[in-house]
């Protein structure tokens, strides 16, 4: 049994990794282990200069990186140097500030000095997606090992490229044998490792359904969880808005990945006195972009990363316009090699519609007109996701409304984009949890109260 890497530009098959046993998943783990007591205990110092030179390994290796990344799940490949590029940016953060985060909280209380340590958790298992098959699995790792904490990661199975690639990467840094190892195991042997007493936290990035069985497998072992889950995030244009430049952003937010991003726009809810202009030009906007080879970098809009997603998708959008939705433009599968969805357009969204109620994991913009401001609102929060959103209005109505949004993050004219510097997590079904920031680093660690008389 094994993993494979399949080309989606062409369906090719071109790599192969097999399954771990039980026994290799122990001793794995229990590496970790034996790497997390010598590696809690190395200053900051070291811990800084190791991950300046994991950032400056991925700078020198932009292209090698970013062209793997094509290969294995076809995003643009100008799209997958500015990954590459942005994870360097976060190993530099955390290395800069991760003391910062981490240095004692002085409290009051009773006693003659009170404070609070952030101690390491131990070794953290990581179940990471294929859409950010670097920068998933970068925002985790540069905190939690300058935090003192060790990582294992299980990468989705079409990337075990990536896999390979991220553990080399820090082996080649100088981090220690066992700071950070990628598994390759089958979905059911997930149970054994966030059982395994060696694993002290679990993270995960991806879908519902994920989400929910790994927190309750770590729910029954007690272990902390982080869960990064779905977004259908709202896009919500209002009358008074810069309508070119809406209509710009609109198809950035929407195609940015192949339209793969938990954080892409995915329903577009209009308000009523500028919905034909912005439905004419976002048709427009999305009917020029171009479909391609994704390591062309004339591409726009590359394959989507599998056929069954492809499928899924397709689905989606033939239910809703059974449903009484219009499809103004895209819908149809190209008959060409590879798993190319073109941009699709579907207008007079409603509640029930798979395009409104579900994630659509692809280059396909729902769009719902509302009467106003306030029902924008009420359409937006009509989700079970909510992870990200964007208001398109002026700067101090777009703040004011950013209160009533149910989401972890809320963009005033500008799409949702996630920043080393800034929390990144949803509410609702779209998660728990917080990565990025000095919020990410606090989620493993031990906040111990020491007290002294
Ligand atoms: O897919 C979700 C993550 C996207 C991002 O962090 O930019």
């Amino acid at each position: 049994m094994s993993i494979r890497s399949v080309n989606p530009t062409t369906g090719d098959v071109f790599a192969e990794y097999p399954y771990m046993d039980s026994e290799t998943i122990d001793q794995t783990l229990t590496r970790a282990w034996e790497t997390y007591e010598s590696w809690k205990q190395t200053d900051f110092d070291e811990r800084t200069r190791l991950m300046h030179k994991a950032a400056h390994i991925l700078r020198d290796r932009v292209e090698e990186y970013a062209r793997l990344m094509v290969k294995e799940m076809g995003k643009p490949i100008e799209q997958a140097r500015g990954e590459v590029r942005k994870c360097a940016w976060a190993c530099e953060y955390f290395s800069d500030n991760a003391r910062e985060f981490l240095q004692n909280e002085e409290m009051q209380s009773d006693g003659s000095r009170a404070f609070v340590r952030f101690d390491p958790l131990g070794p953290i298992f990581a179940v990471m997606p294929w859409n950010f098959p670097f920068w998933q699995v970068i925002r985790f790792a540069a905190p939690n090992l300058m935090a003192g904490n060790v990582g294992v990661l299980k990468h989705s199975h079409n990337v075990g490229g990536c896999a390979v690639a991220l553990q080399e990467l820090f082996e080649e840094a100088g981090f220690p044998e066992g700071a950070f190892q990628s598994i390759f195991l089958s979905n059911d042997m997930t149970d054994e490792v966030v059982g395994h007493t060696a694993i002290r936290g679990v993270t995960l990035t991806g879908s519902v359904g994920a989400g929910r069985a790994v927190a309750k497998l770590a729910g029954q072992n007690l272990k902390p969880t982080v869960l990064e889950l779905g977004g259908s995030d709202p896009f919500i244009v209002l009358d008074d808005c810069n309508l070119d430049y809406t209509v710009e952003q609109a198809v950035r937010g929407r195609l940015i990945n192949n339209g793969q991003s938990c954080i892409a726009a995915k329903r577009f809810i209009v308000e009523e006195g500028i919905y034909n202009d912005f439905v004419e030009k976002f048709r427009d906007a999305l009917a020029g972009q171009t479909m391609g080879d994704p390591m062309d970098d004339a591409t726009d809009l590359g394959p989507m990363a599998r056929l069954d997603l492809r499928t899924t998708l397709h689905k989606q959008v033939q239910r809703s316009v059974d449903q009484g939705a219009k499809l103004v433009l895209g819908g149809e599968i190209p008959e060409r090699e590879g798993f190319y969805y073109p941009a699709t357009l579907v207008t007079e969204c409603e509640y029930d519609m798979p395009v409104f109620d579900e994630e659509t994991f692809g280059p396909v913009a729902a769009v719902t007109r509302v009467q106003d401001a306030d029902e924008a609102i009420d359409v937006a929060n009509h989700s079970h996701f909510g992870l990200g959103a964007s208001v398109w209005t002026s700067t101090d109505r777009g703040v004011d409304l950013a209160a009533r949004i149910e989401a972890g993050h809320v963009s005033v004219n500008g799409i949702v984009k996630s920043d080393p510097r800034l929390p990144f997590g949803g509410v609702k079904d779209s998660g728990y949890g917080r990565e990025l920031s000095h919020h990410g680093i606090h989620e493993f660690v031990n906040k111990k109260t020491v007290w002294v008389k």
